[in-house]
């Protein structure tokens, strides 16, 4: 017996992927979910690496056998990708040996179900590990969410943040973080009070979340008008792109605020970056952007210091004409 709705969304929201190089396998398996689930199929374990970069299905229905890339191997790509390692995985498999059922398990899948597929015995492992994972996914969005600008908090960082570092110190590659702060917060809420000033840091932060295109870029919101911004994968250049996109588009919502230079709502930025032959720790790194972010405010706000611009560029001040709107 399963509730309907599980933090919003129901089974008819959620998204299957299936994985099989028959084109004949795949129309069966997309036959018998289409009134459960939306389906959708690629043809091979890089396909599904592929999609899973760009999308995070709810769940994996996989075929073991594939030529080039496995079933076992794609999952275990999968398993060892962050944003992936929570995706749940359904081998489809035509041997049901104890060997080949070890095997299975050990992949890392959360069930199989064996060739010729039973039609019932599908639906239902379907929809029992979708439930499942609605519910985990619910259970973390209240433990790792801040309420009010829905932007990941300090736990989730704790929890996520050395795992982050171990993963592109495994893969060598860089890591970025950026430091935003609202300039003169205190004075936006001293003149237009603290529901503004809420209604303000929701709105700053869905815009920043909006423009993190990556599903592995996160936002954190680490103090009362701090954030946090993790990019992995991303190096100094493209973190200064990134940063600077970012200030510009806060900049372009026009939020007035007559006590800031600005005339509107704007942020000051540090970025520090962790490349992969770096050894510092990360905590050495927040401290750098962290004093990048300083460096910011003292020399003027609404802008970005980089220690991966050249020093004439290092600080860039974020502007445009457009008339002014207020929250
Ligand atoms: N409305 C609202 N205000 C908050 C929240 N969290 C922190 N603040 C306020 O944010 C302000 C931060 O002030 P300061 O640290 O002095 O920084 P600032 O005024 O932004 O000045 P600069 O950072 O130097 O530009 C304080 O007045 C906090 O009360 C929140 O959740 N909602």
């Amino acid at each position: 017996m399963y509730i309907d709705q599980v933090g919003g969304r129901t089974l008819a929201d959620c998204n299957v992927l299936i994985v099989d190089d028959q084109a004949s396998s795949r129309l069966v398996l997309e036959t018998l979910l289409e009134e459960t689930v939306n389906c959708f199929s690629v043809d091979s374990g890089k396909q599904a690496i592929e999609y899973c970069k760009h999308n995070t299905p709810d769940l994996i229905l996989m075929d073991v056998s594939m030529p080039e890339m496995d079933g076992h191997h794609t999952t275990a790509q999968l398993r060892a990708t962050p944003s992936c390692e929570h995706i749940p995985v359904i081998f489809v498999t035509s041997s049901s040996t104890e060997e080949e059922e070890s095997r299975c398990w050990a992949s890392g899948c959360v069930d199989f179900v064996v060739k010729p597929v039973n039609a019932c015995t599908l639906r239902n492992r379907v929809k029992s590990h979708i439930h499942h994972k609605l519910r985990s996914d619910f259970l973390e969005t209240l433990i790792y969410l801040d309420k009010l600008t829905g932007a990941y908090n300090r736990h989730y960082l704790d929890d996520f943040l050395p795992r982050l570092v171990r993963d592109s110190e495994r893969n060598a590659s860089p890591l970025s973080l950026v430091i935003f702060d609202v300039d003169h917060f205190k004075l936006f809420n001293d003149m237009y009070g603290h529901l503004d000033g809420d209604s303000c840091l929701w709105k700053v932060s869905k815009t920043i979340s909006d423009e993190l295109l990556r599903p592995m870029d996160k936002l954190v919101r680490i103090g009362g008008e701090e954030f946090l911004v993790i990019l992995p994968g991303t190096d100094g250049e493209g973190a200064v792109a990134v940063a600077e996109r970012l200030l510009q588009t806060v900049y372009d919502l026009n939020i007035i605020h007559s006590s800031s230079e600005y005339g509107r709502v704007t942020l000051s930025a540090g970025l520090a970056i962790k490349n992969a032959n770096d050894d510092k720790t990360i905590d050495f790194v927040m401290l750098e952007a962290d004093k990048n972010l300083y460096s910011a405010k003292t020399s003027g706000r609404n802008r970005l210091v980089s220690p991966s611009l050249s020093s004439a560029k290092k600080e860039k001040t974020i502007g445009s004409s457009q008339p002014q709107k207020t929250v």
